[in-house]
């Protein structure tokens, strides 16, 4: 028998808040600070854009090889640091937070604000589609059988909202041989706004070595 969890297990890395996670979360800020300054921003522009070159600079000159960090990225808690959805080594991840259910399923919640902005006020439907196909994703490794994405058939049923608390979830549904059929949603104040019903076939690609 298998003793009741009291907390939700932890599927994708939490921001260690220090060194390249710090570095992360500030560089999210520009970007958002960016978008929001526009054009018609009295901030000097040139002196930001020269700093932020300035700093790309410093970190390329200190980055390691690029055939080493794929190799981190893919070994210990690197495989949940850099994806461009939850990982807190990714500054567009923004980042949803992915814990795993006892019911089988996977659930997080992010607000998403002005760089995932499609339509005026709401969210980029490619923006819905990445983040639904990362945890569903995540729903298949929780469920103990993963794979890659071979089709994502999407419904977008009302417009997603920018700024509010959205709720992402993912289920495994059913495993036939290789293919794995694994369905979510994004929903807004207890609303679904978009469903998705995936197709994944049992695949792996070799991990950088
Ligand atoms: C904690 C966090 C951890 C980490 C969690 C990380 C989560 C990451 C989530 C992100 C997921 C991605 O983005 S993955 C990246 C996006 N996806 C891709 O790049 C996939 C590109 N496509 C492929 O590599 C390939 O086409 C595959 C793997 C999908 C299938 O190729 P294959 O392996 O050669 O398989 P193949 O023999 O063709 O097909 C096997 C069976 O599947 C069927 N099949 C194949 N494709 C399809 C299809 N599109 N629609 C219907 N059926 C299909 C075939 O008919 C066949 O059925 P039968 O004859 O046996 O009946």
């Amino acid at each position: 028998m298998t003793a009741a969890r009291e907390q939700p297990l932890e599927l994708t890395a939490i921001s260690h808040n220090e060194g390249v996670d710090a570095a992360v979360s500030a560089a999210r800020r520009v970007i958002a600070s960016l978008l929001h300054a526009g054009d018609g921003s009295a901030a000097e522009m040139k002196e930001v854009a020269d700093r932020l070159n300035a700093v790309a600079d410093h970190l390329d000159e200190h980055a390691p090889a690029m055939d080493q960090r794929m190799v981190d990225m893919w070994s210990g808690e690197g495989i949940t640091r850099h994806d461009p959805v939850t990982g807190p080594e990714n500054t567009i991840a923004p980042p949803l937070h992915l814990t795993g259910k006892d019911d089988g399923s996977v659930e997080g919640v992010v607000a998403l604000g002005l760089p995932y902005q499609g339509p005026p006020g709401h969210v980029h439907g490619g923006i819905s589609a990445l983040l639904l196909d990362h945890t569903l994703g995540v729903a298949n490794h929780w469920a103990g059988q993963s794979g890659m994405t071979a089709e994502l058939t999407l419904r977008y049923h009302r417009p997603t909202p920018l700024f509010e608390q959205l709720t992402v979830t993912g289920e495994q549904i059913a495993v036939d041989g290789r293919k794995i059929r694994t369905r979510g949603a994004i929903t807004a104040r207890g609303e679904v706004c978009v469903s998705a019903d995936g197709l994944f076939i049992a695949k792996h690609l070799p991990r950088p070595r």
